[in-house]
């Protein structure tokens, strides 16, 4: 007898009993277990797709080289994708007179959104709730895209890591497991000061995937593409803009080198906001690249906050000002930002080799490492191409009048490449007065950390405990979000 066929047998449908059957039926049929795990697994696999509630979440970013190159598809950018994520825990509910979708925020003041479907064009009506454009962007695209037949209740909680945020005037709420751990601001979202590591891009993302999933009843995997290029829409819809969807990217697919979405794929919608244009849109093949692209084993990255924020648009609009009226100028520049970032992945690349080749020569290249005695020459062009960026981002600031490497950022990176184990560090993304982005020696890391305590030069800087994640998007199990209490 198969497993199913014992779990049919003694009516079993408890999840625990039909796996005892596996192994009552691999017992009696004298065979391995493994094909009755395959089973199970499967039957894990459609309960979870059929559950009432699932959990999901996707990562923050740190766009370490490639800022402003990234919005021209020419170039290729590397972003890091952060263990500081955004969670969403889905739940269907009994069905009202209406359909509707309701998202809660607990963590925030007035974190509480209600939309209802308006009418069979699947637009939807904000019912309760502030302004929220990344929440409202969301909801409406993926209801526009999925045109819902039958009537549903969807009740989404959102939960975010303590990076994305100031963690000042918070409480700290575990979960029952001690799974999760989050912190609850009093204010609502707007008057919280963020650390700029795409809270938007992993909100957008997780709601887009977390409905997209239940609608559809799909794992993740087989639906990511089309989660990405959804996301990638709500996001510029809410922003208002085209920007390169770097963060989204990240979101969806974890530490990547990514070269950019022409904008042409976007803006036709926007121009044509139709239904059958989005379904186009969503479910084609979008011309982008995305490749996986993680640190190599032994180096960190360490971020410093000194919150401070940045205005990105205002210092995009003033770059690409200048590059309209100096074009030659700007793309000698660009050219050789370029280079300077290939060098950084084209190092990384050759470091994860020398460690493939010879790891313990590669970890003791690593931990004798300090910038008067560079043993490995792959570590060396590392620390040349941080330096290269940071020279190349400086003239950019200068050139442009926008605060890319700010001179209080210059003083604080160049204080960082003293401390030992340091191999250099850059302002991510636009730059400005957001979190700047070491790369260290991981065995180092402790030593850094103690030595700023008492050093001056470091005392308005608050290093993040966060840590670059591999992965993008994932499923989680909801039992981690149970029963959260103070
Ligand atoms: N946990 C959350 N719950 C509800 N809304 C959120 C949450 N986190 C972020 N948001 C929404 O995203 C907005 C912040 O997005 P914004 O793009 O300004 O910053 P960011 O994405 O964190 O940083 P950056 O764009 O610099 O990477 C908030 O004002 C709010 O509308
Ligand atoms: C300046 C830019 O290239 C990067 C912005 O990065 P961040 O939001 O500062 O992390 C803009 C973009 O890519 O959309």
């Amino acid at each position: 007898m198969t497993a199913a066929e014992v779990s049919q047998a003694l009516n079993l449908t408890d999840l625990k009993d039909r796996s005892w059957s596996i192994v009552a039926s691999s017992a009696i049929k004298g065979e391995g277990l493994t094909e009755g795990l395959d089973w199970l697994m499967d039957v894990i696999k459609d309960e979870q797709l059929m559950s009432t509630v699932r959990a999901f979440s996707a990562p923050g970013k740190a766009l370490i080289a490639g800022g402003y190159l990234v919005l021209d598809p020419a170039y290729n950018a590397y972003v890091t994708a952060l263990s500081c994520r955004m969670h969403a825990v889905i739940e269907s509910r009994e069905v009202p007179a209406k359909s509707k979708i309701t998202i809660d925020s607990p963590q925030f003041g007035k974190g509480h959104w209600v939309y209802e479907m308006k009418d069979e064009e699947f637009r939807v009506e904000q019912v309760e709730g502030d302004l929220n454009p990344f929440v409202g962007a969301a909801v409406e695209t993926i209801l526009k895209y999925v045109e819902p037949r039958e009537s549903f209740n969807y009740h989404i909680t959102i939960y975010s890591d303590a990076g994305y945020h100031t963690q000042q005037d918070t409480r700290a709420v575990k979960s029952g497991n001690g799974a999760k751990q989050f912190l609850y601001h009093l204010e609502p979202i707007g008057q919280v000061a963020k650390t700029g590591l795409g809270s938007s891009a992993g909100l957008v993302s997780v709601i887009t995937g977390s409905l997209l999933s239940v609608f559809k009843k799909s794992s993740l995997d087989e639906i990511k593409d089309k989660i990405h290029n959804l996301a990638q829409i709500s996001h510029c819809y809410a922003q208002k803009k085209v920007g390169s969807g770097f963060d989204v990217a990240a979101a969806i697919y974890g530490s990547i080198i990514y070269r950019r979405f022409h904008a042409s794929v976007i803006d036709e919608y926007f121009q044509n906001p139709k239904q059958e244009k989005l379904q186009e849109i969503v479910n084609n093949q979008w011309d982008f690249k995305h490749v996986r692209c993680a640190l190599p084993p032994g180096i960190k990255l360490l971020m410093g906050d000194i919150s401070g924020g940045s205005e990105t648009p205002k210092l995009v609009s003033k770059v690409l000002k200048w590059k309209n009226e100096d074009p030659n100028t700007s793309k000698l520049l660009y050219e050789n930002l370029n280079s300077a970032n290939m060098s950084l992945v084209n190092a990384l690349d050759q470091l994860h080799k020398e460690y493939e080749e010879n790891e313990s020569n590669y970890r003791d290249n690593l931990n004798k490492f300090s910038t008067d005695s560079i043993i490995s020459s792959n570590l060396q062009s590392l620390v040349n191409s941080l330096h290269d960026i940071r020279q190349y981002l400086k003239k950019l600031t200068n050139l442009t009048g926008a605060d890319i490497e700010p001179e209080l950022q210059t003083i604080l990176l160049d204080a960082c490449f003293t401390l030992p184990g340091c191999l250099g560090g850059v302002v991510p993304g636009a730059g400005g007065f957001d979190a700047i982005s070491l790369l260290v020696v991981e065995s180092k890391v402790d030593q850094i950390l103690n030595q700023t305590m008492s050093d001056s030069r470091f005392s308005n800087v608050s290093w993040l405990n966060l840590h670059e994640e591999a992965e993008g998007i994932l499923e989680e199990n909801p039992a981690d979000y149970k029963d959260l209490s103070a």
